[in-house]
């Protein structure tokens, strides 16, 4: 029998670590107050159904996702979306415009964790108001007739805002997890693995083929209780090169073995190429030659470069975020990105590659 008197205090046993625990709002509440109304939905599901097209070839245009590495300012990103919006346009006979609206950073080691971890930008960790922020403007960029791409990182987050996204990419570092090749296999929308940060093509491809079956894993269902869900599997994933800490794999021979490795696998031989990351050596001023070399590709008629991503924002280069500095307005507070005048130029490159493909096949 047990003699002792109950422990008053903490538990000696349980939340040994926990500083304090915070109620989330639910996912239910969420979209109640930032709801997508039917015209945004016609947006992300035309959205998702293009990139599919893309993907599958049915589409001969290049998928181009483009945008902030992260947003951490929700008005400089709606002016990027206003400014991108009739450029997308123009080009739309050669590329299909995605926004890149990322609130979700996953580190090497340390750093800011994204807008909807740290809202506040200061470690405080205000989740609930990181969550609004981010669905507000991703149907504010939705508003704009935009389709938007997203990173998955955190296991939870997709059931406040993949209502609201066409594309999403699973990244280099979580490529290689069993809980988000699961979660992967459950999204709606097509979803692009990324190759490890250490250049392993395989794994991504590992991550294709077990997100295309069904899975059920432990998460939250829509008013936020645990759920167990069952999923349908995603026929839609595909690889995405963005280079390694090795160095660059946009190259003709790089993608040529992407192909055979995608083959070998019984995988459409469909790639996107990221620009950026280690295939510009995190140097955005490289991201133009990167895409201009990916643009030749395309030109010279291959066919399995099916998208492009570019890091992008009102002002070129990247800002450390440190407390008591003001930040620079339209700059980046993770990795360097293109200027704007700098991204048009690029994307019309990119429309012009497709243009010539087309002509010569
Ligand atoms: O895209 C952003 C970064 O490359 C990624 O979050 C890793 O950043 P880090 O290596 O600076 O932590
Ligand atoms: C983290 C990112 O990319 P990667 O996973 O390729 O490092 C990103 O695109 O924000």
């Amino acid at each position: 029998m047990n003699t002792q008197p109950p422990q008053a205090g903490p538990s000696p046993v349980v939340d040994r670590r926990i500083e304090k625990t915070v109620p989330l709002v639910t996912p239910q509440a969420l979209h109640a107050e930032l709801p997508l109304t039917d015209d945004l939905a016609k947006t992300v599901v035309q959205g998702r159904d293009a990139v599919a097209d893309v993907l599958n070839g049915t589409d001969d245009r290049l998928l181009v996702v483009v945008g902030p590495c992260s947003v951490h300012d929700a008005g400089a990103a709606l002016e990027y979306a206003e400014r991108l919006r009739p450029v997308a346009e123009r080009l739309s006979d050669g590329l299909l415009v995605v926004m890149r609206v990322y609130f979700e950073k996953p580190r090497s080691t340390l750093g800011w964790k994204g807008l909807i971890n740290d809202p506040g930008l200061d470690g405080s960790g205000d989740v609930n108001s990181g969550l609004r922020i981010a669905r507000k403007l991703l149907l504010e960029v939705l508003a704009q007739g935009l389709p938007v791409g997203c990173e998955f990182l955190d296991p939870i987050t997709p059931q406040y805002i993949a209502d609201t996204v066409g594309w999403g990419a699973i990244g280099a570092r979580t490529v290689e997890s069993q809980v988000h090749r699961q979660l992967s296999s459950g999204l709606s929308m097509p979803i692009g693995m990324k190759n490890r940060p250490d250049g392993s093509i395989a794994t991504a491809v590992d991550a294709i083929k077990a997100a295309a079956v069904p899975h059920v894993f432990t998460g939250i269902a829509h008013d936020g209780t645990p759920a167990i869900l069952h999923t349908r599997g995603n026929p839609d994933c595909h690889l995405v090169l963005r280079g390694s800490d090795a160095g660059p794999n946009y190259d003709a021979d790089s993608v040529a073995g992407a192909q055979e490795l995608l083959r070998n696998a019984g995988l459409p031989e469909r790639v996107v190429i990221d620009a950026s990351h280690g295939n510009s050596r995190k140097d955005h001023r490289r991201q133009p030659e990167v895409a201009a070399e990916i643009g030749a590709q395309v030109a010279a008629g291959n066919q399995a470069v099916v998208g492009v991503m570019l890091e992008s924002f009102l002002v070129e280069g990247r800002q450390n975020l440190e407390p008591g500095h003001d930040l620079t307005y339209g700059q980046s507070i993770t990795d360097a990105c293109l200027g704007w005048d700098t991204t048009e130029q690029v994307l019309e490159g990119l429309r012009d590659a497709v243009l010539a493909r087309r002509r010569a096949g």
